[in-house]
């Protein structure tokens, strides 16, 4: 029984699909409700209150995927999870419209004090004059970060004939224009705006963007709007220039700490607040839990992820195509990890034929995987095989040819030990299966499946029935047989797959037969 653990309220329509399936156990309690079993759950579900640390992780070994029912991962430690082979996955559109719509809700009270306004007639006040405010239209919005949510806000500012002003480093030329949005600098913004909103990710260059210096450059009597995360726009900062009437007004929906307590800021009249609740809607609460709740479906039926932070993303027709080479590419690792039992310090990969048309990272992560599956205690997977292999110093390469060699499709390994140098080619056969057509040097022809022998030996009558007549002098029946040979006489190898494995016993009896060189087992 998978065991799914969702620590943060969501939607149980959106929900459903994991709650239908009777192979999982949805249990829906914060983190400290179940500390007892924390090391029982194979995947997290969260929005922006639960979060997940390295410390959180390390008591859930378990875990193989967090999703994130919303947009903002800055919750979850990103990097310890890639680092314990974890996948985040996020749900990125199924709230922008939320969002946007509640900036702009946000921006309309904040220009028509509709808060304040509303207070006051609760109170019994009819003080119409104290509530004077300004028109949207006509006005210079600057938006800064201008993805899904800033764009949305683009075009509702447009219909309200605002004029709009856009930063954001990593927009393109082309999609600017495609919008017809102005695109300028963050300097320019600063200048022209009467109304400022931010829609980026908190990051290490955007927490604090507006501060004390950026916020100096804005004119006098600007209003600030934050839905994005709290930090984005420094708060201490802030304070000051509320203080000395240089900000008019500002709206925020998230803030450094949440909640924020007693906050100074919370005790300005032309601060206006709501408790982080851009993605508070039934239809985006709905959204990001079906997309969440599909994806760790998909997930744990061994399909890909479209949204995953920390592995590259695949489309199902992407994932189709490499899927038989990505799991030729995991037994390749494998048998070679083994074969190679000594350090090593480099990976060469050359995918040859069609395979080179394809996406290859995924293949080479898989590859990877395998490699290092047999050399370290921990998890290791797609997500975290380039980071380990770094931590291990074990550099890796990928090179393609057009050409398969003799082959529709081939991908060739080279591993580069401290002592030797071991290379093998694999190839992927339609309605047949995975082969290793070259080994060690030998030409071959061989399933990298099950209990494997390898035995290098000189190329002499009797070889074949001495082995065979050991191993089934002891009980162990041989599957199947192949043989490759360099020349007449020379070096030859045999690959036998057998029933079951081998014990060490019987490995020290082989190799003590003359002209035996090398056997080795290899458990795929
Ligand atoms: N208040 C709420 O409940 C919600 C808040 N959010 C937050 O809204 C923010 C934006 O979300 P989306 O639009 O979906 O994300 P997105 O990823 O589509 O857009 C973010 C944009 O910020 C830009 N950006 C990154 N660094 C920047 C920088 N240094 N300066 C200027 N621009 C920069 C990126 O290029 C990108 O275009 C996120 O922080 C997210 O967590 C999202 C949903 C709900
Ligand atoms: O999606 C996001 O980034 C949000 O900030 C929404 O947060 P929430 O899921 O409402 O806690």
């Amino acid at each position: 029984m998978v065991r799914i653990l969702v620590s943060d309220a969501m939607s149980e329509e959106g929900l459903a699909p994991l709650l239908a399936d009777p192979t999982i156990e949805v249990v829906q309690k914060k983190v400290t409700e179940v500390e007892g079993e924390l090391d029982t759950f194979d995947a997290l579900l969260v929005r922006s209150a639960t979060k997940v640390t390295e410390q959180l992780l390390q008591n859930m070994p378990n875990l193989k995927i967090v999703g994130r029912a919303g947009v903002g991962v800055d919750n979850i430690d990103v990097d310890a999870a890639t680092r314990y082979g974890v996948v985040v996955i996020n749900a990125p559109n199924g709230n922008t419209i939320s969002t946007a719509e509640h900036t702009f809700a946000m921006m309309a009270s904040l220009v028509r004090r509709i808060p304040q306004a509303h207070i006051s007639v609760k109170s019994r006040e009819w003080n119409r004059s104290a509530f004077v405010g300004v028109e949207l239209f006509g006005k210079h919005l600057g938006i800064i970060g201008f993805g899904r949510i800033g764009s949305e806000v683009a075009k509702r500012a447009r219909a309200f004939g605002m004029h709009v002003h856009v930063y954001d480093p990593f927009l393109t030329k082309a999609r600017a224009e495609k919008i017809g949005v102005d695109v300028c600098t963050l300097d320019e913004l600063l200048a022209q705006a009467d109304i400022i909103t931010v829609h980026t990710p908190l990051t290490k260059e955007t927490k604090g963007l507006l501060g004390p210096k950026n916020l100096a450059k804005t004119k006098k009597g600007v209003y600030l709007i934050n839905c994005a995360r709290g930090g984005i726009i420094d708060e201490q900062a802030l304070l000051s220039f509320l203080e000395n009437g240089h900000v008019a007004g500002v709206a925020l929906d998230v803030f450094e700490q949440e909640p924020p307590g007693d906050h100074p800021l919370l005790s300005f009249d032309n601060v206006i607040v709501t408790p982080h609740l851009g993605a508070s809607t039934i239809e985006a609460q709905v959204n990001v839990a079906t997309q969440v709740a599909e994806e760790v479906l998909k997930f744990l039926q061994g399909k890909p992820v479209t949204s995953s932070i920390n592995l590259p993303t695949l489309s199902k027709d992407v994932y189709e195509k490499i899927q038989a080479f990505y799991t030729l590419a995991r037994k390749m690792g494998i048998v070679a990890s083994q074969y190679m039992s000594e350090p090593v310090q480099e990976i060469a990969i050359t995918y040859s034929g069609s395979v080179a048309d394809l996406e290859t990272t995924f293949i080479t992560r898989s590859l990877l995987a395998g490699f290092l599956k047999p050399r370290v205690a921990s998890t290791v997977n797609e997500v975290n095989a380039a980071m380990i292999a770094k931590e291990r110093g074990i550099a890796f390469s990928e090179k393609f040819s057009a050409n398969g060699n003799d082959y529709n499709n081939s991908i060739t390994l080279t591993v580069y030990g401290e002592n030797k140098t071991f290379t093998m080619k694999g190839t992927h056969i339609a309605h047949y299966g995975d082969r290793i057509v070259h080994f060690n040097g030998f030409a071959i022809d061989f399933a990298p499946e099950g209990h494997l022998l390898y035995i290098q030996h000189h190329d002499k009558p009797g070889m074949i029935g001495k082995v065979g007549n050991i191993l089934g002098d002891h009980q162990v029946n041989i599957a199947t047989m192949q043989v490759g040979r360099q020349e007449a006489g020379g070096k030859a190898i045999m690959m036998l797959s057998l029933d079951k494995p081998l014990d060490d016993a019987l490995v020290e009896i082989l190799e003590k037969i003359d002209d035996i060189d090398v056997v080795k087992r290899l458990e795929v």
